[in-house]
């Protein structure tokens, strides 16, 4: 009979993961991108059983600090399919992205918890990118934001028979970003009620040859950026729900800047084909918009998502 493996009280993990910014305009559920701002997490073993999380910054006083935290269910979800129970858990999260504003604040914590557990498992269970990105899509329904919040980058990720797969890809140095981020929050899952089950043939076509060229627009000719980020997917069918951003995106894009929904919204990510376009749609945004937006200059994350392991350290 084999032993239930346990782990040490005292062992420790920590972990850091990018923003995302899902979609890029044409690429719905299939594009993302890695951006330079990062959530930070820290957990150790404790003799107790149960878990408790002290958040500080982005969520503090609002996501819960128990067994229900995002982060605490994902590092649950996988210690269950391991088959190895999970011990009782200390951790510490230093967020910075802003939650339900379209950076993959919830793609990132189920991100961290996966890699949370994946070092506190380490020796006990391996995993592979394919078992990582299968187990952050199993939790986040959706591939395009856990796949550069683990592997960083330009990724393309779709679904297969047997499950999510991603390509990553080097974006061109001359990509720049800038997010625009609201005040007001929007969720992902209202969203997503406001897509239609079908669209004409004609707006699948459309976004088909946009979605291409995007590609090549964002590893090899960002001149092409603008005509590349057009869309007609998602866009108009949410922006109902998000005048301002919608209103932001036109008076950019009229401006010759390529600006688009980030992920579900309600933030703008414009992408620029030379740094100087992130101060000029800052100045743009800062003459015609009455709203408060905050401006995050970033750069793209080629790293994707690290985990530390931190074993006990034995004393004779
Ligand atoms: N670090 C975190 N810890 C705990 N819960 C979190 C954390 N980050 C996000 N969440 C949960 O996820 C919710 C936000 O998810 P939602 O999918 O609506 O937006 P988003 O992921 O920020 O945006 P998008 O998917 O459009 O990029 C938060 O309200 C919170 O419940
Ligand atoms: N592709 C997703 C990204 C946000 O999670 C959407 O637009 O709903």
């Amino acid at each position: 009979m084999t032993a239930t493996p346990t782990i040490p009280v005292g062992t420790a993990v920590s972990v850091k993961v990018p923003a995302t910014t899902a979609n890029l305009g044409p690429g719905f559920d299939t594009l993302g991108l890695a951006l330079s701002l990062y959530d930070e997490l820290e957990v150790s073993v404790r003799a107790e059983p149960g878990v408790h999380v002290t958040v500080i910054g982005v969520g503090e006083g609002e996501v819960p600090t128990d067994e229900s935290n995002l982060v605490a269910r994902s590092i649950a979800y996988v210690f269950e399919k391991a088959g190895v129970p999970m011990p009782g858990l200390e951790m510490v999260a230093r967020n910075a992205i802003p939650h339900s504003r379209g950076l993959g604040s919830s793609g990132a914590a189920i991100v961290s918890g996966i890699m949370a557990a994946r070092g506190l498992l380490d020796g006990i269970v391996e995993f592979d990118a394919v078992t990582l990105l299968e187990l952050a899509t199993d939790l986040e329904g959706h591939p395009d934001n856990v796949a550069p919040a683990l592997f960083g980058g330009l990724t393309i990720a779709w679904v297969a028979e047997d499950g999510p797969k991603h390509k990553k890809l080097i974006a061109h140095r001359g990509v720049s970003a800038v997010v625009f981020v609201p005040e007001a929050a929007m969720s992902t899952a209202l969203a997503r009620s406001l897509q239609p089950a079908s669209v004409p043939h004609e707006d699948a076509i459309f976004n088909v040859s946009r979605s291409a060229l995007l590609v090549a627009a964002l590893v090899q000719s960002p001149e092409l950026l603008l005509a590349a980020t057009e869309d007609r997917l998602h866009q108009s069918y949410r922006a109902s729900a998000m005048r301002e951003t919608d209103d932001l995106i036109r008076m950019l894009r009229s401006h010759g800047l390529a600006a688009v929904v980030s992920g579900a919204g309600p933030s703008v990510l414009v992408l620029g084909s030379d740094p100087s376009q992130r101060l000029r749609a800052a100045e743009l945004v800062e003459q015609n918009s009455a709203s408060t937006w905050q401006a995050l200059m970033l750069a793209v994350d080629f790293k994707g998502a690290t985990v530390m392991v931190h074993p006990v350290e034995v004393s004779d």
